[in-house]
């Protein structure tokens, strides 16, 4: 229009024949402005109403329908459509009786109608569900310190089972179990493994300054954990023969405790006399796989095994981070309760997420590289909710992962209390 408006006024200025050029000119700019706002509305009208069509034909071919009393098919409810072609977001007004996991069932049927990769469901918590196709960009928030105190009495075990680390696709605070778990990352490389373990060691310290989490970093690539050296205390390894010892010295521990608990408690209750050991691993396909010496990849074998095995009753959670899940690099999988799968390349989706994971919605190869806004995104599968969540973890500056461990240092490097 600007444009428009430059041409014209000199038009004008020439006289008679310069208006006359003026009026053709206007009339054809606003028959195209016309033309391409009609357009926009006849595509997006189009877009709605294939959505819909293809929704109801789905749910009466998935018999997600019902009939009123006249015989009348009645549909689940349909919302709020946002999106194009490759991506889709829409609101469900299920019908009374149906479940989440119903829709789950048809999420292929859905993604085959809408000819997406795969489409995924998100309960709303008020009764509505969110039909979800393809990667939904997810806003980067930095790590906020909560500074408050603990309160006297507080239950570890009840916060700790939940501690928040980054926000879900629905805006909400997604938390991860720092107890009776063991958690695996997998992510090309810059994806942000980084920002998952950090969010995991920021949002636990409270706990850590209270001798109540302990902190173990395994860092063979000597970079990612090196920048919180502090939180660590003497339980930090960065050359083979060191990660294997410190391995080894955590499964004794384990062993230890584990004994001592024997026929008093079937689980350690976290408090200072039995805190809770976080193990980060980076680079856990090198421990597991690649590391050159046989001799001491086999004793890195053995001891992780210990610590996967027996480890979460005692209070041993493994967070370990690695870039290539394939099978031959990580016998352990089953042994991780909770899977973490960032950008990652689609055969290797299931391998990190278990089987059908892919197809219900974890869409990790269509997260953007880290530069395009996918640094930090990825889809969740927890034992307890069986269905991927996408999430972005925090962002945890270099400066303030820095200045934390430097205050918690000497907590770190404290002597632990002999529990009996
Ligand atoms: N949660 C996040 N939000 C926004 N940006 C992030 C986030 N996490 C990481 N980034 C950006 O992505 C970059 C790469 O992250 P990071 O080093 O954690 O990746 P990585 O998966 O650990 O890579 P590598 O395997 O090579 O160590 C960071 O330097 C940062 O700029």
């Amino acid at each position: 229009m600007a444009l428009c408006v430059g041409l014209v006024r000199p038009l004008v200025q020439a006289g008679v024949y310069g208006a006359l050029g003026a009026a053709v000119l206007i009339v054809v700019t606003g028959a195209v402005c016309c033309l391409a706002v009609q357009h926009s509305l006849a595509a997006g009208w189009m877009f709605e109403h294939n959505v819909r069509r293809r929704f109801r034909a789905v749910c009466r071919e998935r018999r997600l329908t019902t009939r009123d009393d006249r015989d009348n098919v009645v549909y689940p409810g349909l919302s709020r459509l946002i999106g194009n072609g490759a991506v889709l977001n829409a609101r469900i007004r299920p019908l009374f009786g149906q479940s989440l996991a119903d829709w789950e069932r048809a999420a292929p049927a859905f993604a085959l109608a809408y000819a997406v990769a795969a489409v995924r469901f998100r309960d709303n918590g008020d009764g509505s569900l969110t039909l979800l196709a393809g990667y939904q960009p997810l806003e980067a928030r930095e790590f906020v310190m909560n500074e408050a105190e603990p309160v006297e009495g507080v239950d570890w075990r009840e916060r700790l089972a939940s501690v928040v680390v980054g926000t879900t696709e629905g805006g909400q605070p997604f938390a991860l179990p720092f107890l009776d778990s063991h958690i695996l990352i997998a992510g090309i490389t810059g994806a942000g493994k980084g920002s998952v373990v950090w969010s995991a060691a920021l949002a636990l310290l409270p706990a850590a300054k209270a001798g109540v989490v302990r902190f173990w970093g395994i860092d063979p690539k000597r970079l990612e954990l090196a920048m919180g050296r502090g939180f660590f205390g003497d339980r930090y390894a960065n050359t083979d023969e060191q990660a294997v010892q410190l391995l080894e010295r955590a499964a004794a521990e384990m062993l230890e405790r584990a004994e001592g608990l024997a026929g008093h408690a079937r689980r350690a209750e976290p408090s200072v006399l039995h805190p809770v050991n976080v193990l980060f691993i980076d680079e856990l396909g090198y421990l597991s796989a690649l590391m050159p010496d046989r001799k001491l990849r086999e004793r890195a074998e053995k001891a992780l095994s210990a610590i996967l095995v027996l480890g979460r009753a005692a209070g041993f959670v493994v967070i370990g981070a690695l870039q290539d899940p394939r099978k031959e690099v990580l016998n352990f999988r089953d042994l991780f309760p909770t899977a973490v799968a960032m950008r990652l390349r689609k055969p290797m989706v299931d391998l990190v997420l278990g089987a059908g994971m892919y197809e219900a919605g974890a869409v990790c190869d269509q997260i953007p590289p880290p530069k395009a806004g996918g640094a930090g995104v990825a889809f969740v599968v927890s034992e307890d909710s069986g269905i991927p969540v996408c999430v972005r973890f925090t962002w945890c500056p270099d400066d303030l992962i820095r200045k934390t461990a430097a205050e918690l240092e000497p907590l770190a490097m404290r002597p632990q209390i002999a529990a009996n």
